[in-house]
């Protein structure tokens, strides 16, 4: 289970009867991990051990009071929502607990209603503000957690790596995530890597809606009950069936009709379906991952795409830069993908010319990185001489690279970077590489580089 997950929520009140009683409402909201502490006193050690979502405190308490527990929480745990509870119902206490830094504020006997809706929001307040503090660890120290779960994805961009943080930011969250990007730049490849960084046990189902009518769509998805329409001999289970415990990956979602969104909202919302024919109301647990290359602002103005379903969608978003804006990825794939190719088709590993990688820094890339792997698998079937050239990339225009053609010759500069690399891109490789070897401490990794851990502060900064 993840750290998110394992959070709990703190009640403290020095009568068992309130204790009792918020904490049966709460379970009963499903609000999950309900603790009750009746002695104010055990509430800081409880909080330096556990970690904890929101606190629900009593004003009027003997030993410590709600008062000083809220002046400490506030400046010792400051991402905890506190939420006072008290009889004493005057303005002037409740001015006086907000000022201090309380989220919210219930008179008692509490309204159920009230109760519940406040520590719902608390809640959505904690997990944002963990979830940013999570995020700002990890762009503070450009680290990864789970490496293995980027592996296959090739590059050395800052914003692929912006990416790949964001992605185990949000690991432990069981909220939809939308991918958005063109065609071909590796969306289902980062949906993969949401997937195995989430470290769920079921599996990663895919589900492309491009060209699905709402028939098809929900029939896929949702699957039939034996005899719901002609040709329905047998009962079938939909692909969120498939996905239940892991993660459902729609792709192209833009395409989808009105129809199809509703039934798709009704997912997101109540986690609840019906296989088609049948009014067995079902649940479903599997995350949602959602990408398209549609724009969704325009998709909405013009009524093609629900406001209510993109809100839904977008809990986690992130966009993927097009390969013709993250030139410096083009000599590692185009490698990769000769390696990979001419493995597949039993060929020696060609070397790859520089005038090659200068041509196609000018390609317009429309079908992205999916385009290049193509045109490097034709290079690699029809090349004969050991060296891919331009000419082995027909419709491109060879463009005279800068560098002199240099033949990789067994240079090591060429495994790492795919051609002769600028001083630029060789200290870029050098302090990533000293930081993944130090695992982030900047100390280390500068006195590896032989410089000072100010300048190489700066220099992270500047990257
Ligand atoms: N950074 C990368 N490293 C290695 N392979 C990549 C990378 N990005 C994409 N690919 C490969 O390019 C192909 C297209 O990637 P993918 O299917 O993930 O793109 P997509 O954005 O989902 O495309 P579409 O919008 O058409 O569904 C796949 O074969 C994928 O393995």
């Amino acid at each position: 289970m993840s750290e998110l997950d394992m959070q709990h929520v703190l009640v403290v009140d020095d009568e068992p009867g309130i204790l009792q009683e918020v904490s049966l409402l709460l379970s009963a909201s499903d609000v999950p991990r309900v603790v009750t502490l009746s002695d104010s006193r055990e509430v800081l050690p409880f909080l330096a051990e556990k970690s904890v979502s929101i606190v629900m405190l009593d004003w009027v308490m003997p030993h410590v009071t709600g008062r000083d527990l809220l002046e400490r929480i506030t400046s010792d745990y400051p991402h905890i929502p506190v939420v006072v509870m008290t009889a004493m119902g005057d303005v002037e206490t409740a001015v006086g607990c907000m000022k201090m830094g309380a989220f919210d504020f219930l008179t008692k006997p509490v309204d159920p209603n009230r109760l519940v809706s406040s520590v719902r929001k608390a809640l959505q307040v904690s997990e944002l503000g963990n979830q940013n503090r999570i995020l700002k660890d990890y762009l503070l120290d450009d680290r990864l957690r789970s490496p293995e779960a980027f592996e296959g994805i090739v590059t050395r961009n800052k914003k692929m790596r912006g990416i790949f943080q964001y992605i185990e930011a949000i690991a432990s969250s069981r909220q939809p995530v939308l991918i958005t990007g063109e065609t071909g730049v590796g969306k289902e490849l980062l949906a993969n890597a949401v997937h195995r960084v989430s470290g769920v046990s079921g599996p990663f189902i895919s589900l492309n809606a491009a060209g699905l009518d709402d028939f098809m769509f929900s029939d896929t998805l949702f699957g039939h009950k034996k005899g719901a329409f002609t040709g329905a001999d047998s009962k079938r289970d939909g692909l969120i069936t498939a996905a239940a415990g892991g993660t459902l990956f729609l792709d192209e979602i833009g395409d989808l009709s009105l129809a199809s969104q509703i039934k798709l909202l009704r997912v997101l919302q109540e986690k609840e379906y019906y296989r088609m024919g049948s009014d067995l109301l079902l649940k479903s647990e599997a995350r949602i991952i959602a990408a398209s290359n549609m724009d969704f602002s325009a998709l909405r103005k013009e009524g093609k795409f629900r406001h209510d379903l993109y809100f839904r969608l977008c809990a986690h978003e992130f966009h993927v830069p097009p390969l013709r804006e993250r030139l410096e990825d083009l000599p590692l794939l185009i490698e990769y993908f000769a390696d990979r190719i001419s493995r597949q088709l039993g060929k020696p590993v060609p070397s790859v010319s520089p005038d090659v990688v200068s041509s196609l820094e000018h390609y317009p890339f429309s079908g992205n990185v999916r385009e290049l792997y193509n045109m490097v698998h034709h290079a690699v079937t029809c090349c004969e001489t050991g060296i891919l050239g331009s000419s082995d990339f027909p419709g491109l225009k060879p463009v005279q690279a800068r560098t002199p053609v240099v033949v990789r010759d067994g240079n090591p500069l060429f495994d790492v970077f795919g051609k002769f690399p600028t001083i630029v891109q060789v200290e870029d490789y050098l302090i990533e590489e000293a930081m993944r070897l130090a695992h982030g401490n900047q100390t280390m990794a500068a006195e590896m580089l032989g410089v000072a851990r100010p300048t190489l502060n700066r220099k992270l900064k500047e990257k």
